[in-house]
């Protein structure tokens, strides 16, 4: 496929990095930093435009990787280059009918929300197709998608927030999490390195056991958690603290800010 991106940034790097290592697929890249634009044509060979150029007219799938932002802008100058390429929006907040609207009624548009492991195709994405989208076009969108990791289809947009707030979002949670397991580590006595290896392999650990399971979350940490032992010491610290609400709070938070990035850039 040929595929352009408008924005060469973070999730567009990320995208870029894990559909280079599945086919033989050209890539056209459209930002205004240089150095950005430099980066990704030495280690992916792409071409690049600094700004919206002709050569979109030539692809199968344009994703819009700008900040949401700077959608309304980028998307007003689509228009004139649109054909029957699918539009592949991965902004957060932005909702397809306010795309739409942007691109003159430019129907074929798929909204969804990646993560960051998708550098290294351990990504998962919740996406949703516009009623205007073909069945080849959703099919194009989903193999772009699967390129770098699971995929979910949603039959509701509004389904996408919730799903920004869990997986888009979540990579940076569990960096959190892990640099609280590092400090701790170093604050009794383990050097950072040990405690990086240590909250990283007990993370994937915990994480393949539990995919692979048939047992619920729960009873898999009650398995951990020895009477009178010392997981029992450590949850009881984070019940008392409220650390579960606190995340189950913070994650809605998210997904407030994804609406309300919705109303704000949508409103006319
Ligand atoms: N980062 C993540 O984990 C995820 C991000 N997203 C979504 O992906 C989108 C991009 O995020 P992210 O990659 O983190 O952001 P970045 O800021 O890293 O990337 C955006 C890029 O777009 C460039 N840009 C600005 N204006 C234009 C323009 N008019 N035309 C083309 N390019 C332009 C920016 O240049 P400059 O810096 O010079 O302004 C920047 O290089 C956002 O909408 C975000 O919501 C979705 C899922 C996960
Ligand atoms: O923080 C953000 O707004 C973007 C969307 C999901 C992850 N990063």
């Amino acid at each position: 496929m040929k595929i352009a991106f408008i924005g060469g940034g973070n999730m567009a790097t990320a995208l870029i990095a894990g559909l280079a290592t599945q086919a033989a697929h050209q890539f056209h890249v459209v930002d205004p930093n240089p150095d950005a634009l430099a980066r990704l044509a030495a280690d992916y060979g792409v071409s690049t435009a600094s700004g919206i150029d002709a050569e979109l007219a030539s692809v199968d799938v344009i994703v819009l990787a700008v900040k949401p932002q700077q959608m309304r802008e980028v998307a007003s100058r689509l228009a004139p280059h649109l054909g029957s390429q699918l539009v592949l929006s991965i902004a957060a907040g932005i909702r397809s009918a306010d795309l739409s609207r942007w691109i003159n009624g430019y129907g074929a548009i798929v909204r969804a929300m990646p993560n960051t492991p998708a550098l290294i195709k351990q990504g998962i994405t919740g996406m949703v197709a516009m009623p205007g989208v073909t069945e080849g076009q959703r099919a194009a969108a989903d193999s772009v998608l699967r390129a770098v990791g699971q995929t979910v289809w949603l039959d509701d947009e509004a389904l996408i927030d919730p799903v920004t707030a869990v997986s888009g979002s979540g990579p940076a949670y569990v960096f959190y999490f892990l640099e609280a397991m590092q400090a701790a580590a170093t604050e009794m006595g383990l050097n950072a390195e040990q405690g990086k290896q240590l909250a990283l392999a007990t993370f994937a650990g915990a994480t393949q056991l539990a995919a692979q399971s048939d047992e619920s979350l729960e009873t898999l940490r009650q398995r951990v958690t020895s009477k009178g032992g010392t997981t029992h010491a450590a949850i009881s610290s984070m019940e008392g603290a409220g650390v579960k609400a606190a995340i189950v709070d913070a994650m809605k938070a998210a997904a407030a800010r994804g609406r309300e990035l919705g109303d704000e850039l949508g409103a006319d």
